[in-house]
């Protein structure tokens, strides 16, 4: 498999370049080519298996040319030590595939831990430290910085918007320590995002360190998403009736990963794109036209996305195609208060604790099998553990949220952070300061 830029399908690239690089120098994003569609019966065998195995059998059939049998099992096994169960309200109907089962109880550690095992495995014959620069509105700093802490040959730097990520997400950024350090920028995500674009566009820097990201801009942090929708397939597909997924979304990448497990033949009848008032893409499908907007802050703030990197990916999976693109997506969003009235209804329903990103992924595929009126059934993507969002869960529910020990120990330490303007060159000289 080779890796092209949406901005000029004629270079590619290998692997190995795709993941250290992450962006090509045109400024598009890495996509893989040919995408191969591995058919309904691939996915059929596989799907009933562990994460692991399943991570495994679909890692196999695309990079099995290029990373030994033996390498991949090991790279798969490290990654996935941990399942994403589908949660069933109301059998055959309504669902929730929980991905927070991980370290930072968040569906980033999927993505987060293959990325990070794969780049173990190829820095063994590199010379040079790895630095990698992430942006994050709260849940993919948490993943990368447990996912990479200690990982030899890589130190991570994540770039977050001050007083814009709930508490404990703040705490799994900046208490690790080590080869981990986290930027408090003052703006907003998109602010961070541009300036870890800019940092892969500076010659000064490339010809000096040698930079990767880990946020879904690299096509490695996104592939392995597209694993959990096949364990998902696996859980439900004895109820032999079209699977439609809701994916609370941000960036895009899950949705993007959705898509292109889909196009390799996982049997998918339909997405739902959820979102907060950071609506962009759910826009997009209604109107045709697409315009990225500034941030707005939301409850839901992981998703606190005004300019979706993967849009341009979700664009080229359906060739460019805006008929293609809403006959598969239709797209749904939600302001805080109803988000809130979301998160009561689907305790009161279901007594089901939900995660504001959750519950907005819930409401949306309800929406949808209403407006359809289809026989379908539906899975939300649960997308983080409710007690990253302590207070405002038990502010909206009324009730005490239990915190997971992993997350509980981190409240009492010290936040370390380097607090910035939300400029590239004050990033860079003090960035330049801490790694060289
Ligand atoms: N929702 C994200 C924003 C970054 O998205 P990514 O998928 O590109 O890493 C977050 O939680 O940080």
């Amino acid at each position: 498999m080779r890796f092209y830029s949406t901005n000029n399908s004629q270079v590619t690239v290998s692997a190995e370049q795709a993941l250290f690089h992450s962006m090509p120098a045109d400024k598009g994003l890495y996509m893989p080519t040919p995408l191969p569609y591995l058919g309904v019966t691939f996915f059929q065998n596989i799907a009933s298996e562990s994460l692991a195995d399943i991570g495994f059998a679909l890692s196999q059939a695309l990079f099995g040319d290029e990373i030994g049998k033996a390498d991949l099992e090991d790279i798969t096994h490290n990654a996935f030590s941990f399942d994403t169960p589908v949660v069933e309200l109301e059998p055959g109907k309504l669902s929730v595939l929980e991905l927070f089962h991980g370290p930072s109880l968040a569906f980033k550690d999927v993505g987060a831990r293959y990325m990070a095992a794969l780049m173990s495995y190829y820095s063994k014959r590199k010379d040079k430290e790895v630095n990698i620069l992430v942006a994050t509105s709260g849940d993919t700093g948490g993943a990368v910085a447990m996912g990479f802490h200690n990982v030899p040959g890589v130190r991570v730097s994540i770039l977050y918007p001050s007083g814009r990520v709930s508490d404990l997400q703040e705490k799994q950024l900046t208490t690790l320590g080590g080869n981990v350090q986290a930027f408090e920028v003052d703006g907003s995500f998109d602010d961070c995002q541009a300036i870890v674009k800019q940092a892969f566009m500076d010659d000064e820097l490339n010809a000096n360190l040698s930079l990767s990201s880990a946020n879904s801009i690299n096509i490695f942090r996104l592939i392995p998403q597209g694993f959990y929708y096949v364990s998902a397939y696996g859980q439900v597909k004895k109820y032999n009736r079209p699977i439609v997924f809701s994916t609370p979304s941000g960036n895009f990448g899950n949705l993007s990963a959705g898509v292109m497990v889909q196009q390799m033949g996982l049997p998918v009848d339909h997405f739902v794109a959820a979102t907060n008032l950071n609506y962009v893409v759910p826009s997009y499908i209604k109107t045709g036209i697409y315009s990225p907007q500034s941030s707005v802050a939301t409850i839901s703030n992981a998703m606190d996305v005004g300019s979706p990197s993967n849009f341009i990916r979700l664009a080229h999976l359906y060739g460019d195609n805006y008929d293609r693109f809403k006959n598969n997506i239709s797209g749904y969003f939600y302001d805080d208060e109803e988000t809130r009235a979301g998160m009561k209804h689907f305790f009161n329903m279901y007594n089901y604790v939900s995660c504001p990103h959750t519950a907005i992924g819930m409401m949306g595929l309800e929406a949808y099998i209403r407006d359809t009126k289809r026989d379908v059934v539906g899975i939300a993507l649960a997308t983080a553990h409710p007690s990253k969002f302590k207070s405002l869960v038990e502010e909206v529910l009324e009730r005490p949220v239990d915190v997971p020990e992993r997350l509980a120990v981190l409240a009492d330490l010290s936040k370390r952070s380097i607090r910035i303007p939300a400029q590239y060159e004050v990033f860079k000289e003090s960035f330049l300061h801490t790694v060289l």
